[in-house]
């Protein structure tokens, strides 16, 4: 098989795994174990590992950035219809065209189950415990984005940050610009891989995992050359939840070995927005942000000012 003739890994500072094995019927368990190795490597370095082969055909890839071109480049009344904020480099919309559509199917349905079945046992946690932990999930956030090309003066980007949900599946083009923080503190680009997708994991993880995995720093840093497209998924978990280290990984009958103290996700994500608000200039989204190490137990250093909204 094609996918198989070279280490996808040579040639980049980051993993590449090839998730074909997990699709075949049934066997493969060398392949698979060893992609779930380098998935733990990966998690517990940086956060985050590229995926081919996940089950999202390379058309439908192919089709939605087309699509999220397109749109980009139509009137800005109809972006705005389906803006959060106004067009500007690296503002958001969500398009309800029907290739979205079908891409977010493969994404909820396909892509994400498997990527949470992958962390799940690269953690070493029980079959099934972390799928289990989300049943309750509400919605999930897929959104596009267009960057302008950078100009001399001008650099256009987002803001190193992390994502607070479980984990971010990214489509980019084949611009290039996405930057991750590699756990020796570099910050490595993101070569483009064709029809790859990218595995952010995120502050839900972390937490989760009792800092075992990381919620990996990242950022784009777009080109001069040419605008850049974008798309993000976020797997979420229900607003209700509450977040803290699982048991199973810190000894089942003492919270002592915990690094996080928990929370319920709404209110970790209304702590990110009040210091959205209180840091930032309100058009800019992106900042550095850690609000994960707010919860942090004073084992390790707690660094985010707190969160109260000025008179
Ligand atoms: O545009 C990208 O590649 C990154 C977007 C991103 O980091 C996010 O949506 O959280
Ligand atoms: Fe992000």
């Amino acid at each position: 098989m094609a996918h198989h003739a070279a280490d996808p890994n040579q040639d980049h500072d980051f993993e590449v795994i090839d998730l074909s094995p997990f699709f075949t019927t049934p066997g493969a368990a060398k392949e698979k174990e060893e992609a779930i190795r380098r998935i733990r490597e990966a998690c517990s370095d940086s956060g985050m590992f590229l995926i081919v082969n996940h089950g999202v055909p390379a058309e439908a890839l192919d089709e939605t950035l087309a699509v999220a071109r397109e749109f980009f480049a139509g009137p800005d009344e109809e972006k705005l219809k389906w803006s959060p904020r106004p067009p500007e480099p690296g503002a958001a919309a969500t398009m309800p065209m029907e290739v979205m559509e079908r891409t977010f199917e493969y994404f909820v349905k396909t892509v994400a189950p498997l990527i949470e079945t992958l962390i799940n046992d690269a953690l070493g946690l029980p079959p099934d415990l972390l799928r289990q932990y989300n049943s309750e999930r509400q919605w999930d956030v897929m959104l596009a984005y267009h960057y302008f090309k950078a100009t001399e003066t001008k650099k256009v980007g987002s803001h190193p940050h992390k994502d607070p949900n479980l984990f971010t599946v990214l489509l980019q083009d084949d611009v290039g610009g996405l930057e991750f923080l590699r756990g020796d503190g570099e910050w490595i680009p993101v070569s483009p891989v064709p029809h790859s997708l990218i595995v952010n994991v995120g502050d839900v993880v972390q937490v989760l995992s009792n800092g075992e995995f990381k919620s990996v720093a990242h950022r784009v840093v777009s080109p001069r050359e040419k605008d850049r497209y974008s798309l993000a998924f976020g797997y979420q978990i229900g607003g209700e939840k509450w977040v803290e280290p699982f048991a199973e990984l810190t000894g089942q009958s003492s919270k002592a070995m915990n690094r996080f103290q928990g929370f319920h996700y709404h209110e970790f994500l209304q702590l990110l927005g009040e210091n959205y608000k209180l840091h930032l200039d309100p058009n800019d989204a992106f900042a550095i942000m850690d609000v994960v190490n707010h919860y942090a137990l004073p084992a390790s250093p707690v660094n985010l000012p707190a969160a109260t909204a000025p008179n």
